[in-house]
C-alpha cells in the first residue's frame, strides 16, 4: 500500500490575508500525512504592478509577463510570500522548505510559444518538468516543500508559471510513487451550483457532470482552468481531487472530483 501524499494549492485571496494564511497554515500542520504545498499570489502580485506603475494584463487566466513584470512576480513570490509562508509552518512546527522550480532544479519549464498572444516569460510544464527523485528525498527526509509559481528554463531564464498548473503536474508526476490527493483551497466551501449562495457546495463531481455545468454557465471564470487541470490529474492516475475551503480543510463540507 503506498503512502498518501497530499499536494495543497492556495489562491491569491488566502494569502493576501495575514489572519487566514495563519489560520490555513494552523490547519494544514494538524495533518498527520507527508504533505507539500503550492501557493499562487496573482492578486497581491496585480496590486504590487499596479502600485508600481505597471498595468497587470491576464489572458485566459495567464498573466502576460514581460521583462518588468517577471522582476516584481519573482520577488513577491519567490521572495516575500514564498517565505512568509515557510516562517508561518515553521511557527507551527512544520519543517518546510521554500522553492523556486529553479532550486535544485525541482520544475523545469518551457516558455511558451508565441502564437496569437505573446505571453512573454510564462513557463509551460511537460511530463519531464518535475525532479520527481529529489521530491522523493525531501519527503523522505521530513521536509514539507513549499513551491512558488516560479519556474526555470535551465538556461538561467526564470520564468511564471499557473499554480494550479504546477500544482497539478507535481500531482501527476508523484503519483506512480504516492497515493496523491490534490487539494485546490479557496475562499468558497467548494465549487458552488449558485455562485452567490455559499450553502450550494455540490459534494461530488464526475467528468460529465463537469461539462453540464461547464455548459450551463454555472462553473466559469478561473474556475475553468482549475477543473480542466483536475479532471486531467484525476485521468493521470492522482487518487483523489478536492475542492475545498482553505480555512475549512479539516471540516467535512467540501467538493470531490470522481472519475465517472
Ligand atoms: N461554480 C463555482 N463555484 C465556486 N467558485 C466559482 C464558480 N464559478 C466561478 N467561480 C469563481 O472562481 C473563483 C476561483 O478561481 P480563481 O480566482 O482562479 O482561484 P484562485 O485564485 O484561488 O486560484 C472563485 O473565487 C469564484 O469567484
Ligand atoms: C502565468 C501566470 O498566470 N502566473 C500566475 C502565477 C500566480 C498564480 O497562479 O496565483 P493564483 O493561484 O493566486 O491565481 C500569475 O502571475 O498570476
Amino acid at each position: 500500500m503506498q503512502e498518501v501524499l497530499k499536494i495543497f494549492k492556495i489562491g491569491g485571496g488566502i494569502i493576501d490575508d495575514p489572519g487566514q494564511l495563519q489560520q490555513f497554515l494552523g490547519e494544514l500542520a494538524k495533518l498527520d500525512n507527508k504533505i507539500m504545498l503550492v501557493h499562487g499570489g496573482g492578486k497581491g502580485a496585480s496590486q504590487m504592478l499596479q502600485e508600481l506603475g505597471i498595468e497587470p494584463k491576464m489572458v485566459q487566466g495567464r498573466r502576460i509577463t514581460d521583462a518588468a513584470t517577471l522582476d516584481i512576480v519573482t520577488m513577491f513570490y519567490a521572495g516575500k510570500t514564498n517565505k512568509q509562508v515557510v516562517a508561518g509552518l515553521q511557527a507551527y512546527g512544520v519543517n518546510a522548505l521554500g522553492l523556486s522550480g529553479a532550486d535544485g532544479n525541482v520544475i523545469r519549464a518551457s516558455k511558451r510559444p508565441v502564437r496569437e498572444i505573446d505571453y512573454g516569460f510564462v513557463g509551460d510544464l511537460d511530463e519531464q518538468s518535475i525532479n520527481t527523485e529529489l521530491l522523493q528525498s525531501l519527503l523522505g527526509a521530513g521536509l514539507t516543500p513549499v513551491f512558488c509559481a516560479i519556474t526555470h528554463d535551465g538556461q538561467g531564464q526564470l520564468l511564471n508559471t499557473n499554480a494550479d498548473t504546477i500544482a497539478s503536474s507535481l500531482a501527476r508526476a508523484l503519483a506512480p510513487f504516492h497515493q496523491v490527493e490534490l487539494h485546490f483551497c479557496f475562499e468558497k466551501d467548494g465549487v458552488l451550483a449558485d455562485v452567490q449562495d455559499e450553502n450550494s457546495v455540490i459534494p461530488q463531481i464526475t467528468p460529465d457532470e463537469y461539462q453540464a455545468l461547464k455548459a450551463q454557465g454555472v462553473i466559469a471564470a478561473g474556475m475553468v482552468p482549475k477543473l480542466d487541470n483536475a479532471f486531467a490529474a484525476l485521468e493521470a492516475g492522482v487518487e483523489r481531487v478536492v475542492i475545498e475551503n482553505a480555512l475549512k480543510i479539516n471540516e467535512p463540507v467540501k467538493t470531490i472530483l470522481c472519475r465517472s
